[in-house]
């Protein structure tokens, strides 16, 4: 399932008769035949062939053709070496490998060797999961490269980001791929052929890659980080290590040999972290929304954060919430303390602004692929670390620093790191690219010094020579001019240049040679001003490579601090976490959440954060706040409401509540105490899978099934509506029995929205579940919701009502009263809870007819004749109507 599939039916053609240059072209296609190759040709790298067909397409450029191969014409397209990089991000983006097949020898070297061509050699695989350029990823967001190595029913997982170096590796059961994925989002995936067909994995197939699984993974690794063993790293298993030596190998593959630092691979032991699977993850919003906004998700609403790398640190901290008590204090201690410390938080969130992203400047410098901001951003990195460290050390009070704080502080200042010596050797500013010269600061460097001023001192030379020269040929306007082509020429007027030619040849070395006539000038060399010429171009050329040997050496020295100077920039990224989570805080409203081992749930006037925001964006309705209380003797609360009340907002935020208190942050409530929670289950909202073609109700039975297999008593599940993607009849039938499922034997903690008021009846029989509703209030004939979780069932039922706020005409309502009455009345004696009742052994109903698009109500109304049908199927019938418009206020029979 390498990508892409179309690269593979355009056939290439047999090499044999290629010209030189193209004979490379084919040696490249042909070691990397699923990748489009991007083959320099001067100032321009052009595609050839089929690739040209396809890359013409994807990247919108003109096709054309040139020359012949084997008596056929050779499809070209082409793009300027100097804006490949967003050429790339577009083919990466759409799912594309690019081999970049560039000259590897300078023209000289070439004449040297008496070769045809210039030497060109692949020298870089770009590929989703392996690019470290700016332009093709995205600041706040970790690039996973995922390896998969499967072992009989479990599979070694290996993420690593090339970006920043870090590596994590997991040992896990078949079954919680898709939790995983769901989890990190890899940019790419490596997996065996097999496994890559999984259906899983073909979802995202468009984004993936694969490679077999290498052989001898440990001594590859070991091998990788220059040690004989692992196991210094921690305790891995075979799985794992196979996975991350995969990993490690396809990137060596991509870089052409080269590996990026990579910080030594951490096993996930088991630890782990709060669970979520996909559809939690959809249906919770944390990254983004449904839709795909990341403004109007979790993280959107909760970062303040003033660094991209902050910002990765958060998202991955709300993607990984942390599953055990102590380390969540610990973070909890962090906020606290900086909460506490008003000044010196706001000193560390002004020093952070702006800072640059040294991990990833430090991910180029080690592949060899950087440009000077790339020193200047550890320059500049490491000088506001120091800056945020004194910060620190100004807290000289009480509180006492925590141990996170005091370890981010001890961090930020790298003991022997190359912050004083960038300083020294780096040019402010500094130029764009290092072809441009001019990276190393005057006085850094004496050979530098001493190159720039012989390149410099014979530009003085030329001016003196120039006035040699015109007093010497007697042309008094005679200037030199530099061209591209001949070097420094004396230009002089026609008619003065007539007269040099007319005096013929002397000797000497200021005796002209004729070399150019032009309308009015003709140019003119001699032997200093050829001598000087190439001076000036050695001068210049070996102050470049100078200057590049520094920058080779400031290279060096920041790789051999790299694991001090990615320490440092990881404590920023922490501080500037605790930090938001402490502005987030500094107002009053969010509150730190006692996590505790028990299986608590106590939340006083908690707040959804993202309508919250949303409202406060709307200037809307302020939030009305509502307490939660899930502990023993009420875990399972049902609760009713009509549509619109508030339902999902109330169950998604006692989820998010979790989420942040556990990744570590505090949480907008004015209490919580949260017994840990190991997975977290949330089915709200439309749940379709149009692209895997099941059925809404399919789709909800395999999440509630997945929710029964996997959910411990140390849960959080809240579920919203079960039942709805069927007759009503199976509907309630199937909440009745998840229902007692989890009350009974997961006996996890619950809440469980549904509109079949029949259930609270059972409200008796379980003796932990707490009914509860939406409160809602008529006013002056209209509903108003309160959006308030009051304690019970809903008394009343404001279907109707609610149907009338959606715009349902006015007849259709009263018909639907009416015709509620009869089926009630031929439905008598038929108590849904009457144990005679063979709730669970009927006969599926048949499956509701569709209903027009236009207007669902009127449909059902339209197919009910009361009188022509049974008792039960009255009842049947009672429940689709309810299911649509709720049952009908008792004032309104
Ligand atoms: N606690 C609250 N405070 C203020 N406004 C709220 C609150 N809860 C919900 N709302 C507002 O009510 C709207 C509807 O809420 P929600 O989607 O949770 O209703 P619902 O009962 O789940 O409806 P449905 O059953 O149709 O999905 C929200 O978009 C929000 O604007």
């Amino acid at each position: 399932m390498s990508a892409p599939s179309p690269l593979e039916s355009k056939p290439i053609p047999p090499a044999e008769g290629a010209t030189p240059a193209l004979a490379q072209w084919f040696v490249a296609k042909a070691a990397h035949p699923d990748a489009l190759i991007f083959f320099r040709m001067g100032d321009f790298f052009e595609m050839l062939f089929g690739d040209a067909e396809i890359a013409a397409g994807a990247l919108d450029i003109a096709l054309s053709y040139r020359g012949e191969h084997r008596g056929e014409k050779v499809a070209l397209c082409g793009v300027p070496a100097h804006a490949v990089e967003s050429y790339l991000a577009k083919l990466i983006r759409q799912g594309f490998r690019v081999a970049i097949c560039d000259q590897t020898e300078t023209p000289e070297e070439q004449k040297r060797r008496k070769a045809p061509t210039i030497r060109r050699e692949v020298v870089r695989i770009v590929t989703p999961g392996t690019v470290t350029e700016d332009s093709l990823l995205e600041a706040s967001r970790p690039a996973w490269l995922l390896a998969l190595a499967p072992a009989e029913d479990r599979l070694g997982a290996a993420w690593l980001d090339v970006t920043t170096g870090a590596f994590g590796t997991e040992g896990l059961a078949a079954a919680d791929l898709p939790a995983l994925l769901a989890r990190l989002e890899p940019a790419e995936i490596l997996a065996p052929e097999d496994l890559a067909r999984s259906p899983a994995l073909l979802m995202l197939a468009e984004r993936t890659a694969h490679v077999s699984p290498p052989r001898d993974g440990t001594r590859r690794l070991a091998e990788a980080y220059g040690v004989s063993t692992l196991e210094g790293f921690g305790a891995f298993t075979p799985e794992e290590v196979a996975a991350a030596a995969m990993a490690v190998d396809y990137v060596r593959l991509t870089q052409a040999g080269a590996l990026p630092r990579l910080a030594p691979p951490v096993p996930s032991g088991g630890r782990g972290a709060l669970q979520m699977d996909g559809a939690t993850r959809r249906s919770l919003e944390i990254l983004r929304s449904e839709r795909g906004d990341p403004r109007h998700s979790l993280l959107g609403a909760v970062n303040r954060t003033v660094t991209a790398a902050g910002a990765r640190e958060l998202a991955a901290r709300l993607a990984a919430p942390l599953a055990e008590a102590a380390p969540i204090a610990a973070r909890h201690d962090a906020v606290d303390f900086l909460l506490a410390v008003q000044g010196v938080r706001s000193t560390l969130r002004d020093t952070l602004k702006g800072a640059p992203d040294m991990a990833r400047a430090l991910a180029r410098l080690s592949l060899d692929r950087f440009a000077p901001r790339d020193l200047g951003a550890i320059r500049d990195g490491l000088a506001r670390a120091e800056g945020m460290a004194a910060a620190l050390d100004a807290v000289v009070a009480a509180p006492p620093v925590p141990p996170l704080v005091a370890a981010a502080r001890a961090a930020l200042v790298p003991a022997d790191g190359p912050r004083a010596e960038l300083a020294r050797a780096l040019a402010d500013p500094l130029p764009a690219r290092l072809e441009d010269g001019g990276l190393v600061a005057a006085g850094y460097d004496g050979e530098l010094d001493a190159l720039r001023r012989l390149r410099d001192g014979a530009r003085e030379a030329i001016a003196a020579l120039q006035m040699d020269l015109a007093q010497a040929w007697g042309v008094a306007s005679l200037k030199i001019r530099h061209h591209q082509q001949f070097g420094f020429l004396a230009e002089v007027p026609a008619a003065a240049g007539e007269k040099l030619l007319r005096e013929g040849a002397k000797d000497g070395p200021h005796a002209p040679v004729h070399r150019q006539t032009m309308a009015n000038a003709m140019r003119f060399t001699c032997t200093a001003l050829a001598e000087l010429d190439r001076r000036v171009a050695e001068a210049g050329e070996q102050a470049a490579k100078r200057e590049r040997m520094v920058a080779q050496h400031l290279r060096r020295l920041c790789l051999a601090a790299a694991p001090a100077i990615a320490a440092a920039a990881a404590a920023m990224a922490e501080l500037d976490v605790h930090a938001a989570a402490a502005e987030l805080a500094a107002d009053g409203t969010w509150c730190r959440p006692d996590v505790t081992d028990r299986a608590d749930f106590a939340v006083v006037a908690g707040r959804h954060p993202v309508v919250e925001a949303a409202l406060a964006r709307a200037r809307g309705p302020a939030f009305v706040p509502n307490d939660c209380d899930l502990s023993a003797g009420r875990r399972l609360c049902l609760l009713t409401g009509p549509n619109m009340a508030g339902k999902s907002t109330f169950l998604r935020q006692n989820a998010l509540l979790v989420i942040l208190a556990q990744a570590g942050l505090f949480v907008p409530a004015e209490r919580a105490r949260l017994g840990l929670t190991d997975r977290l289950f949330s089915r709200v909202g439309a749940a379709d899978d149009i692209a895997g073609g099941r059925s809404t109700f399919m789709v909800e039975m395999a999440e509630t099934a997945a929710i029964l297999n996997q959910a411990t008593s140390r849960s959080l599940v809240v579920l919203d509506e079960v039942g709805r993607g069927t007759a009503t009849w199976d509907g309630l039938a199937i909440a009745w029995s998840v229902l007692e499922a989890l009350h009974d034997r997961i006996r996890c903690r619950t809440i469980f929205a549904t509109h079949f008021h029949e259930l609270t009846a059972l409200a008796g029989k379980l003796p932990d579940l707490a009914p509860a509703h939406m409160q809602v209030r008529e006013w002056r004939g209209e509903v108003v919701f309160e959006h308030r979780v009051g304690p019970g069932a809903a008394e009343k039922s404001w279907g109707v009502h609610v149907a009338r706020l959606a715009g349902v005409p006015r007849p259709v309502l009263t018909r639907a009263q009416e015709v509620l009455k009869a089926l009630e009345a031929r439905a008598r004696g038929l108590d849904p809870l009457s144990d005679e009742l063979p709730l669970f052994a009927r006969p599926a109903a048949p499956p509701p007819a569709e209903a027009p698009a236009a207007n669902p109500a009127l449909a059902a109304l339209a197919e009910i004749d009361a009188d022509s049908l049974s008792p039960r199927e009255a009842l049947d019938a009672i429940y689709r109507l309810k299911s649509l418009l709720g049952p009908v206020p008792p004032g309104a029979e």
